[in-house]
């Protein structure tokens, strides 16, 4: 199955990752985070709706038991670029005072979803708040994270699939493009 299985058409410009490379790296993820978390509880909080896909494919990854929890927040909307307001769309069901915290996410890009959301949780009284993402452009940077567990660095582009919009589209492919630029021109 290729990049273009759901759109069948021309909005993509190049594969940055296939299937493949994808499930690869998050194994390698996963043996890291089954290492540093030996012996402890972990709590899995995967942050919606990007990080659907890499969620449900570490979560599967992990040789271990884990407890899995969401949080909605949107700082996007339908456009390409950061508006720089984190709204909390849903929050989490579970009361993490005392747990291991590891957020998932599927992309950090300017750093602001990531930095205000690891601030709002450590002030909950957690054990540790750590993050792990599959993606994350180093020259977007505009909030310093913390980051443990980082599955690929790549250019300041916008991209899409496997879990990543644009304006809600492209979700569901299995590798991960960047986007011609006629889409949103
Ligand atoms: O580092 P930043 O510049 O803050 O960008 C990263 C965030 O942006 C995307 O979420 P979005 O707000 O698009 O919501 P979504 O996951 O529902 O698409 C992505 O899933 C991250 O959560
Ligand atoms: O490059 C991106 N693609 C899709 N969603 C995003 N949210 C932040 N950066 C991106
Ligand atoms: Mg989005």
């Amino acid at each position: 199955m290729d990049t273009q299985h759901v759109e069948g058409d021309l909005d993509l410009d190049q594969t940055l990752f296939t299937e493949d490379q994808i499930r690869a790296r998050l194994a390698e993820l996963a043996r890291d985070i089954e290492r540093d978390y030996e012996g402890r509880d972990l709590l899995l909080v995967g942050v919606l709706k990007g990080a659907v896909m890499v969620m449900a494919d570490l979560a599967r990854s992990l040789d271990r038991h884990v407890e899995m929890d969401w949080m909605a927040v949107s700082s996007y909307g339908s456009g390409t670029s950061s508006s720089g307001v984190v709204r909390i769309l849903k929050d989490l069901d579970t009361d993490i005072s005392g747990r291991d915290v590891l957020i998932v996410e599927d992309i950090i890009d300017t750093g602001l979803t990531l930095s205000w959301l690891v601030a709002n949780l450590k002030s909950r009284g957690p054990a540790s708040v750590e993050i792990a993402t599959l993606l994350r452009k180093p020259d977007a940077l505009r909030m310093e994270v913390d980051v443990t567990y980082v599955g690929f660095d790549i250019p300041n582009a916008f991209v899409v699939g496997y879990g990543l919009d644009y304006a809600e589209r492209y979700r569901n492919m299995r590798s991960i493009g960047t986007l011609a630029p006629h889409v949103y021109s």
